[in-house]
């Protein structure tokens, strides 16, 4: 094995990467904004599109801070901010002279940016000051901040989009699990604050068992672009028509498009793919339909943004082994800059590609996995080895850098991260196939996972254990609750143990989804009786192998309550169980010295454990 010059268990290494994100091309194409955590927290940066600069425009050392857009006309940009990790998101606008304002103010209220106008002398925000669980529409004037109500969302539809004439409104309706349609207004500004808006155009209906999803806009406010899976497996694009109110499929590629938007001048088409787990971007001149390869076929690339007059191009490219890093380059390709965030330190000869594998589960549903396989894993030196499980339900781990994974990998730990039945990604009959079962089959597609990685030769299949965030935090309890001597331990991170009380919690700034949650959860009111049987708190006695419970004190979507009980309850059984709570961290976490101790946590806690 190659000498390091690291040491490899100390989780800095794996997490002192640079995390990119968000672009916006300032007015005179001489800047992207975006958001970096270099500091250690994330805030607003500036990248010089012709020079290799990267100045820091806001310095918060406590709160994370997120880049929206450059001002269309000026370098006055906009933020967004929570207090926290409570998910209450305000708008702030920050001025040249480094001034600050919230352009959002007010307890429990949570806003959203929605878009500029084509002037670029308004802009549109969302927020719930009239009904938290509600989003409303508000007109911003640019020079002087003042707003109105132009849409007050009396339907409580999801509103997704505005055109950039201010003249149509694309929303999402929930109809079911399986179904949604979308509601387009016509706005007419005379009308002023109340409603009296009638929806112009609807898409989709609950006999269609297809769900739609607005991805943007034409330039010209002519027409409007969504994905739709209907008669299809996949997300096709659609486009409405605004004038005629006709539809038509434009792109279909047998992989769900997750993205779909033009450049400024609608010169160029921009589409983003998951692949196989894998987000791709391509890239279309509508001129010549020429193609735009932009990255390698094994990265991963995202987020394109181009510079006002569409010289200039930057985008996000990462992979198992690479963080998200930035390429900035005039269109003809030529001036590539590339703004790496790889910590050097990384240990680059011990990180991993996964592999995506197939397994049989109980009822021979094949089930897609990205397997992680230590270099030096073999059938004389078998590996122990950690499932991952994603949160959701109904999200999916992707071919992208994971730094728990690649710490725990570079250790020695085989990692297999599953996209058990309903995972997004691999079409909608599978992603509905653990509708209203959640907890009984996707946990049988773990247990299944587990028989999978114990036949591979070079896994130790008595040392295997199971962890996860949120849904798959509840998914690797549930494992080590209800199946207690297949799982060696697990590793539950701001997860699920009471879903009672988790769906009579729901945040009213959630509204918006609690009808999907509770088609695909079940609700708690008519579902007591299945929400208790598969809730691991009401069965914590079984627990007899090690747990480890991490946890934000600001947490809004899953209560601290939750590992707090669980913690209480299996301590009762005379199990080891660790349980790491952040003071200042919500639903995931953003500040870098707590992830860097969660993961040291994790290696430790399957060091002595596993
Ligand atoms: C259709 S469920 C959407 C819930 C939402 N999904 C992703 O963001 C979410 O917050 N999921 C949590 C787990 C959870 C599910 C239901 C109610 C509260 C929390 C997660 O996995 O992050």
């Amino acid at each position: 094995m190659i000498p390091l010059s690291v040491d490899i268990s100390d989780a800095a290494h794996f997490h002192e990467n640079t995390t990119l994100t968000g672009l916006s091309c300032s007015h005179d194409g001489r800047y992207f904004l975006l958001s970096s955590d270099q500091s250690g927290c994330a805030n607003v940066y500036r990248v010089a599109t012709e020079a290799n600069r990267i100045e820091q425009l806001t310095h918060f050392a406590t709160q994370p801070t997120f880049a929206i857009s450059y001002f269309p006309k000026d370098s006055r940009f906009l933020y967004r901010q929570d207090q926290c990790g409570d998910e209450l998101d305000h708008i702030w606008v920050h001025e040249p002279d480094g001034q600050r304002r919230d352009l959002t103010p007010g307890d429990g209220l949570k806003a959203s940016f929605l878009q500029w106008s084509d002037s670029g002398e308004q802009f549109w925000l969302l927020h719930n000051q009239r009904d938290a669980s509600v989003y409303d529409v508000y007109c911003y004037c640019a020079a002087d901040y003042t707003n109105q109500c132009v849409f007050t969302n009396c339907d409580e539809v999801n509103v997704c989009d505005i055109s950039r004439d201010g003249g149509w409104l694309a929303c999402e309706q929930e109809l079911s699990s399986r179904a949604n349609q979308l509601v387009f207004y016509r706005l007419d500004m005379s009308k002023g604050k109340r409603c009296e808006y009638q929806p112009r155009y609807w898409v989709g209906k609950s006999d269609m068992q297809a769900r739609h999803m607005i991805m943007s806009f034409a330039p010209d406010s002519q027409s409007v672009f969504y994905t739709s899976d209907l008669d299809c497996e996949h997300k096709n694009v659609w486009v409405l028509d605004l004038v005629t109110g006709k539809t038509a499929e434009v792109i279909r590629l047998g992989w769900d498009v997750t993205a779909f938007y033009f450049s400024p001048s609608g010169r160029y088409q921009i589409c983003e793919v998951n692949r196989d787990a894998k987000t791709c971007l391509q890239v279309t001149d509508t001129n010549t339909q020429k193609p735009y390869l932009l990255s390698r076929e094994e990265d991963a690339a995202t987020g394109l943004c181009f510079s006002p007059d569409e010289s200039r191009v930057g985008y996000y490219t990462e992979s198992c082994v690479c963080p998200a890093s930035l390429h900035i380059h005039h269109i003809d390709g030529s001036n590539v800059r590339l703004i790496q965030a790889q910590n050097p330190k990384l240990p680059q000869q011990r990180l991993v590609r996964a592999e995506v594998v197939h397994y049989r589960s109980f009822d021979g549903l094949s089930i897609p996995a990205l397997l992680y396989r230590p270099s030096e894993a073999s059938a004389d030196n078998p590996a122990a080895a950690m499932l991952w499980i994603h949160g959701g339900p109904g999200d999916q781990s992707q071919q992208k850098f994971d730094p728990v994974i690649q710490h725990l990998v570079s250790n020695g730990y085989a990692v297999l991260a599953v996209n058990h039945r309903g995972s997004t990604g691999y079409g909608k009959t599978f992603f509905h196939m653990a509708d209203r079962q959640h907890g009984d089959v996707d946990l049988e597609d773990c247990l299944y996972a587990k028989h999978y990685l114990s036949g591979l030769g070079w896994v130790d299949g008595q040392r295997i254990g199971i962890m996860g965030c949120s849904y798959g935090g509840f998914l690797a309890l549930a494992a080590l609750t209800f199946k207690p001597d297949i799982f060696a331990l697990a590793i539950n991170i701001f997860g699920v143990t009471n879903w009672l009380r988790t769906l009579n919690s729901i945040p009213p700034w959630m509204g918006g989804v609690r009808k999907r949650i509770y088609d695909v959860m079940g609700d708690p009111a008519q579902d007591h009786q299945r929400l208790k049987q598969v809730s691991p708190l009401f069965h914590a006695s079984q627990i007899c192998r090690p747990l480890l419970v991490v946890q934000g004190k600001n947490d809004q979507r899953v209560l601290q309550i939750e590992s707090d009980e669980i913690v209480q309850a299996v301590k009762r059984n005379g199990v080891p169980v660790e349980y790491l709570l952040f003071d200042d961290e919500g639903h995931g976490f953003n500040h870098r010295a707590n992830l860097i101790a969660a993961s040291n946590h994790y290696l430790n806690f399957l060091n002595q454990y596993l």
